[in-house]
């Protein structure tokens, strides 16, 4: 593994699968100019909206949305996290939230369809089904191992609720753990920043959490605040409000001397 530049992208989707390629392939573009090699893209970066919009186009994101990730990914020569876009599911009116890792040859290397799935009635009046249209992964999250970029652990937003996937993926050797998401702006005040400081110094392990920020429809609002933290917890970038991007350097000595100073990895009793 070597030391190189990580970029969490901020966005604010919206219900057309062109509009936000468009926004996507801007800030990819972005981040690649300032030497990001490995790069995220939040969850439903290609397409958020309504659950029934979402169902009734499902074919057609799918589709476009794994085309662009590897069309990215070769014409940046970066690799790619495509943070979770819906691939409906065989034979049923139902889509898998997946996040798709897409290596600079345009070859997949990592696959995760979201475990955890959000069906909350949060305080601020608005109510989530998820799992309405969403079939629910039944497998961890896979660790992909490469040999530059180090070991890179994926996950889906609302995951970051449930610390023992978080504890999977270090168990499997993780360095780096990906936690794009479109947090509600409401549990996202209080909650998004602390869970991934945790998920970070519990695990020592580097977080790049690429967010949604803004309204993106109706009366949906998300968080923002895209960030890169390091394996003591710091935080490194945070991309703010605005669309955008958090850029960081991620570094293999950083994950050895926090390990060092802090072996709680090593002392595990369960
Ligand atoms: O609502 C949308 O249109 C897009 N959002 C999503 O796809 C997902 C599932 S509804 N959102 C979350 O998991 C938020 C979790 C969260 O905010 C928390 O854990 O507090």
């Amino acid at each position: 593994m070597k030391s190189y530049l990580a970029a969490a992208i901020q966005m604010t989707s919206v219900p057309d699968l062109q509009k936000n390629l468009a926004q996507a392939e801007e800030l990819i573009d972005l981040a690649v100019r300032q030497g990001a090699e490995l790069v995220g893209l939040p969850e439903n970066f290609s397409f958020m909206g309504e659950e029934k919009d979402k169902l009734a186009q499902g074919n057609a994101i799918a589709q476009v949305t794994e085309t662009f990730l590897h069309t990215m990914a070769q014409r940046f020569q970066v690799t790619i996290l495509g943070g979770g876009f819906p691939i409906p599911v065989d034979s049923h009116s139902k889509v898998y939230n997946t996040a798709l890792l897409i290596g600079t040859n345009g070859q997949e290397l990592a696959r995760y369809q979201k475990v955890h799935l959000f069906d909350v009635n949060v305080p601020d009046g608005n109510t989530y089904q998820e799992s309405s249209t969403v079939m629910a992964g039944q497998e961890l999250p896979a660790v992909y191992t490469s040999p530059e970029l180090g070991k890179i652990g994926l996950s889906i937003c609302y995951d970051v609720r449930f610390p023992e996937l978080y504890r999977h993926l270090s168990s499997q050797g993780a360095d780096v753990l990906f936690i794009p998401a479109a947090f509600t702006a409401f549990t996202g005040k209080d909650h998004w920043q602390v869970l991934l400081q945790a998920r970070a110094i519990e695990n020592t392990c580097y977080v790049i959490a690429p967010a949604q920020t803004g309204t993106n429809y109706h009366r949906r609002q998300t968080h923002g605040h895209a960030m890169i933290i390091d394996p003591w917890g710091v935080i490194l970038a945070d991309a703010g409000e605005k669309p955008g991007v958090a850029i960081a350097e991620i570094k293999p000595t950083r994950l050895e001397q926090v390990r060092r100073q802090m072996p709680s990895l090593k002392h595990r009793v369960f």
